[in-house]
């Protein structure tokens, strides 16, 4: 049976995302305690795959995803999906609100309950955890007073008792959570896809706008641009960015060369299907027949047999 990594201990947000993502075939599921080692986990062929978290759309990125998929060995994500996310806040037996001096969690659930925080527990001090999960545990081991958690922690910490149920300063927050394999594996298009790619522009004069430009002429939708540090120097940064497309699309495979000749680092990161399955919206000069047809007209010019 594969094993599959996610960010755990068990009862995080991972984990559930990870059941989602792996719920076709049977996968024994093992906890990492960070994003890093679920994912270094996956490059030294520990596991098959891992879950980790993306982007929330409250919070925005998870830098330590952005980073770990492109510090190493190539990775490239297979699957996505997308969780409505809400928190309980739990605490020992018998803790009341002022008893709480200490909340704990993992600071893109903190950043979504920040105005909860502020309202109801003013004066605790905020403590940052791993996962949701590893603070649901140290408050069990008595480390802090509450955890921000995930609603199915209650399941894993029995001990606990929740003070407040789905909170959330922003209804409707979601976060997207990837399953990531070393390459070699490519989703079969699906008519719904998403590619996600990072890329080093030269350090020139609208860098940035031209590999832009080299997505929008195909007509291709850009749906996250997000940029990193690359950490050799300062103010040299490397763009994050996911499309509407699958590789195997001939605008998606044309973007690729056009960045490839322009950047001087492109990693794909994955084609795979979006979860919400919703297709694009191609322009007919960027459709699969406008690219054959232009094809076979260039070929007909080379062989001279067009003017
Ligand atoms: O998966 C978890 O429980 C995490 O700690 C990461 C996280 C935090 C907040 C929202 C979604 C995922």
């Amino acid at each position: 049976m594969p094993r599959i990594a996610f960010l755990g201990p068990p009862g995080t947000f991972t984990e559930q995302a990870t059941r989602a993502l792996t719920a076709d075939f049977d996968a024994e599921l093992v906890p990492s305690d960070t994003v890093p080692l679920a994912l270094e986990a996956v490059r030294s062929e520990d596991v098959l795959a891992a879950g980790v978290p993306m982007e929330n759309s409250v919070e925005g990125a998870v830098s330590a995803t952005l980073d770990g998929l492109v510090a190493g060995e190539p990775l490239t994500a297979v699957a996505e999906t997308v969780l409505p996310i809400r928190f309980h806040v739990l605490v020992r037996p018998g803790t009341s609100s002022e008893q709480v001096g200490s909340v704990i969690s993992h600071p893109h659930a903190l950043a979504q309950v920040r105005s909860w925080l502020g309202r109801y527990l003013p004066r605790a001090e905020v403590l940052t955890a791993s996962s949701t999960a590893a603070a649901a545990s140290a408050v069990q081991a008595g480390n802090a007073d509450a955890a921000v958690a995930a609603p199915v922690a209650v399941d894993h910490y029995p001990d606990l008792e929740a003070l407040a149920t789905d909170i959330a300063d922003v209804g409707d927050a979601q976060t997207r959570f990837l399953l990531v394999r070393r390459p070699g594996v490519l989703p079969q298009p699906t008519g719904a896809d998403r590619t996600s790619i990072a890329v080093v522009a030269h350090d020139e004069v609208g860098a940035l706008a031209e590999v832009l430009s080299e997505l929008s002429l195909r007509g291709i939708n850009l749906s996250r641009i997000e940029s990193r540090p690359t950490k050799d120097r300062l103010g040299e940064y490397r763009f994050f960015f996911d499309f509407d497309g699958h590789v195997a699309d001939a605008r998606i495979g044309d973007a690729l060369t056009g960045l490839r000749r322009r950047c001087g680092e492109v990693r794909f990161l994955g084609s795979y299907p979006k979860s919400d399955r919703s297709p694009p919206s191609v322009r007919p000069m960027a459709s699969e027949q406008a690219f054959q047809m232009s094809t076979e007209w260039l070929a007909e010019v080379r062989a001279g047999r067009l003017a």
